[in-house]
């Protein structure tokens, strides 16, 4: 697991292990760790052309004392200047391990300045220019610099997060670095997980400066393969079906038969003891033509929602079934159940228009809007504002409706009260495709039937749909369908033979 603090955090548990240390201790150990990820990324040191762009607080200051390193190593470091101060311990290393300093150029002519050659002809690009002490896109002349480095075919790693992103968020609010590698110090930086902060980070390398036992619980954790590995049920010798989870699964209509289809194809492929889906005559017989397997029966339509399946581990309802008082109705009966119950798409809209449905309700409940659908839920916010603000919305919509909830989007994170948010890691474009959340339902809902809590289900789901997709992709676009059998292969990649 990778977890995430907040800068208030950070300057807190900074300021405790500070006191104890001698003076520059964690800039030191920043500064090598920052240095040996260079030099990795460098085919060789000695003769390299690395740039510094180095602003005036201390993220500037890890960007000279790790120059001053590669230049004992013979690196060729040219550090640029950005605003007006500039971190004096750090640049006396640099200047005594033989670095230079080339002025940053003013607003004029910014292309035509030694700095702009000097970074057009750079082997290494080291951002240094804000780290958490950052507000808000970047100024001049730290944009200008940005950008020559974003023109350049030199990679850039950015020091502790790319210059520009909102380190709490990932907002990305005006001019921003864009980094092949950030190293990042401590503790990773919630804006490092999420989008689009996330998109400017690259690859995200993590650096132990000792900060671990000074730092309270995490803002944000970012599960890798071996955290979803553990979670996951395994059937065992004693499993039967019973035992493995059943799902009842009230999703698609006559009208949207392929969300019955796809939702139901992603808690099989995910794996579960049984499906029961229930809908109309349309959706039962498209859904035992693709899945002889499941368990299905036609609601009777004098009284649908009395023929709704009973003794089950977990509910699935939504997704392609409607808004009409029938499915309002239904959707009450499945939300008065002790079960947990996964309410996507049309459910979500349902309880947008009467809150009372899940405010209600104790057992445990997970909902799975993307942005817009989220937006219903909050009134007053804009879907906009809950696209760059992710975490904090998901929260908010956690703690107000008393559930777990799940935002797809770009980045996909989960939040539920009393627990840190999780940011989804394998995310990809490849997943914006139509009924690409029916499988997602699907598969989470597998998982709510197997035992794990509403927030587990979701984090393992989120991350196995994400990596299905990779898996699924061999150059070509894929569709939701894809998404099936690519599922298994995605499990089975998680734990390396
Ligand atoms: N915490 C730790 O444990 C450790 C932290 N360490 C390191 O310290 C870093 C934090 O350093 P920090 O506090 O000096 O702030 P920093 O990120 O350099 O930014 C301040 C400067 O940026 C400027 N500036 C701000 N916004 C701007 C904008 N939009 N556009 C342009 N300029 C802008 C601002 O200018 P001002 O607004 O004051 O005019 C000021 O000059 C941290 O990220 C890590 O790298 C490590 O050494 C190891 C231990
Ligand atoms: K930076």
């Amino acid at each position: 697991m990778r977890y995430a603090h907040t800068v208030d955090t950070v300057r807190k548990a900074e300021g405790g292990l500070m006191a104890r240390l001698p003076d520059g201790t964690l800039m030191r150990r920043a500064a090598a760790g920052l240095a040996a990820v260079c030099a990795r990324m460098l085919p060789r040191t000695y003769g390299a052309r690395v740039v510094l762009l180095v602003g005036g607080g201390d993220n500037g200051g890890d960007a000279l004392y790790a120059g001053a390193l590669l230049a004992r190593r013979g690196a060729a470091v040219r550090a640029v200047p950005a605003g007006s101060r500039v971190h004096e311990g750090g640049l006396a290393a640099l200047r005594g391990a033989g670095g230079r300093t080339v002025p940053a150029p003013g607003a004029q002519g910014i292309a035509d300045s030694p700095a702009a050659a000097d970074i057009a002809g750079a082997d290494l690009i080291v951002d240094g220019l804000v780290g958490i002490g950052g507000r808000g896109g970047l100024r001049a002349p730290h944009a200008g610099l940005a950008a020559l480095a974003g023109a350049a075919e030199a990679p850039v790693v950015a020091v502790d997060l790319p210059s520009g992103i909102d380190p709490d968020t990932g907002a990305v609010t005006g001019p921003a670095v864009r980094a092949d590698v950030t190293v990042t110090f401590g503790t990773h930086k919630p804006g490092l997980f999420v989008d689009p902060g996330a998109a400017h980070a690259g690859v995200v390398e993590y650096v132990d400066i000792g900060l671990g036992p000074e730092l309270p619980g995490p803002r944000l954790e970012c599960p890798q393969h071996a955290d979803i590995a553990a979670l996951l049920p395994r059937p065992t010798a004693e499993s039967d079906k019973y035992r493995r989870g059943v799902l009842a699964m009230a999703v698609g209509s006559d009208r949207y038969r392929g969300a019955a289809v796809l939702a139901v194809g992603g808690a099989l492929r995910m794996g579960v003891g049984m499906v029961r889906y229930a809908g109309s005559q349309g959706a039962v017989a498209e859904v035992l033509h693709h899945w002889p397997e499941v368990v299905a029966s036609v609601l009777d339509p004098m009284d649908p929602v009395g023929s709704l399946p009973r003794r089950v581990a977990a509910w699935v309802v939504g997704s392609g079934r409607g808004l009409h008082p029938v499915a309002a109705a239904e959707l009450e009966t499945v939300l008065d159940s002790p079960r947990p119950v996964l309410a996507d798409a049309d459910a979500i809209t349902l309880i947008g228009k009467d809150p009372r449905l899940l405010r209600d309700r104790s057992a445990p409940t997970l909902i799975t809007p993307h942005a817009g659908e989220l937006a219903r839920l909050l009134p007053g916010t804009e879907r906009e504002d809950i696209e760059a603000h992710r975490l904090d919305h998901a929260a908010r919509a956690a703690d107000e409706y008393g559930c777990t909830v799940l935002l797809k989007g770009s980045t996909t994170v989960i939040a539920e009260p009393g627990h840190p948010a999780v940011a989804n890691p394998t995310g990809s474009p490849l997943l914006a495709t139509a009924g690409s959340g029916d499988v997602l339902a699907g598969m989470i809902g597998a998982l709510l039937a197997g035992g794990l809590t509403p927030r587990e289900a979701a984090v393992c789901g989120a991350y196995l749909h994400g990596l299905a997709a990779r898996v699924a992709h061999d150059g070509a676009a894929i569709s939701a369908s894809d998404l099936f059998d690519a599922v298994p292969r995605a499990v089975a990649a998680l734990s390396p033979r």
